[in-house]
């Protein structure tokens, strides 16, 4: 026996379309993202994955991903967890700044290190920002020393496991099939704890947006049975991945 956990990252957002470095900030679904999520429903179905509960961050882009996808596969119905624990990474003072740009203006090897080193966060973002969440009313119960003002990834693996661990292991291990809908650099967080991956393979790792990822865990270990788990439309989430990885460069 096996615990099936299936990994979604939201459809497009409006700051993926316009190449913005996104973090905390609560953007929507462009009706391509909200076609993808509907399309990651229809594979849910089609591979027979039908999950019994739903865990996602507390962004719109996520929530409205999930509950289009479930839609799709009829289980709009199924419980639904949120916590901040899942967000997207916070991208600190880069938030609301457009990738390309900001290539342009520190160079490629600054860039990538903000963009996909394993542990050097950009710089915090300003208290007062247009692009921060201090006044936002969803973190409010959030201690101040929590409330991120920048994160790398390892920063983001270390607040996302107690969540992994407290919240959504409970239902692998009572055997429902978990829908884990988050972001880019929290499912990446994830995936690295999951598959084992070392700091320096991080780096090259991405996961497209849209793309129903499906792990069969060891049911006493919670290991991937096949490392690096099951994209459910393989060749297309290998060419929208190569897409995010190149970001900034267009
Ligand atoms: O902007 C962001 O928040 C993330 C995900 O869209 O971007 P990146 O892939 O550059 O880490």
């Amino acid at each position: 026996m096996s615990a099936t956990l299936i990994l979604l990252r939201h459809g497009e957002s409006e700051w993926n379309a316009k190449n913005l470095f996104t973090g905390w900030v609560d953007v929507k679904l462009t009706a391509k993202g909200e076609d993808e999520a509907r399309r990651g429903g229809s594979l849910l179905t089609e591979a027979g994955l039908l999950p019994d509960v739903l865990h996602t961050s507390l962004q719109r882009r996520a929530i409205n991903t999930a509950e289009l996808a479930l839609a799709e596969a009829g289980r709009s119905w199924i419980p639904v967890k949120r916590h901040w624990r899942l967000n997207e990474r916070h991208y600190g003072a880069l938030q609301g700044k457009n990738k390309a740009e900001t290539l342009e203006q520190y160079g490629e090897e600054q860039f990538m290190t903000w963009r996909r080193s394993y542990d050097t966060p950009p710089p915090e973002i300003e208290p007062g920002s247009e692009f921060g969440q201090d006044a936002d009313p969803r973190y409010a119960d959030l201690p101040p020393e929590l409330m991120p003002r920048t994160e790398c990834l390892k920063d983001v693996l270390e607040r996302m496991l107690p969540y992994w661990y407290d919240g959504i292991v409970p239902d692998l291990n009572a055997g429902r099939t978990v829908l884990v809908a988050a972001h880019g650099n929290s499912l990446r967080a994830l995936v690295k704890h999951l598959d084992g991956i070392s700091d320096e393979e991080i780096v090259s790792l991405n996961i497209p947006t849209g793309m129903p990822l499906k792990y069969e865990l060891d049911e006493n270990t919670l290991q991937p049975l096949v490392k690096g788990g099951e994209y459910l439309d393989p060749e297309a989430a290998a060419e929208a991945a190569a897409a995010v990885a190149a970001q900034g460069k267009k």
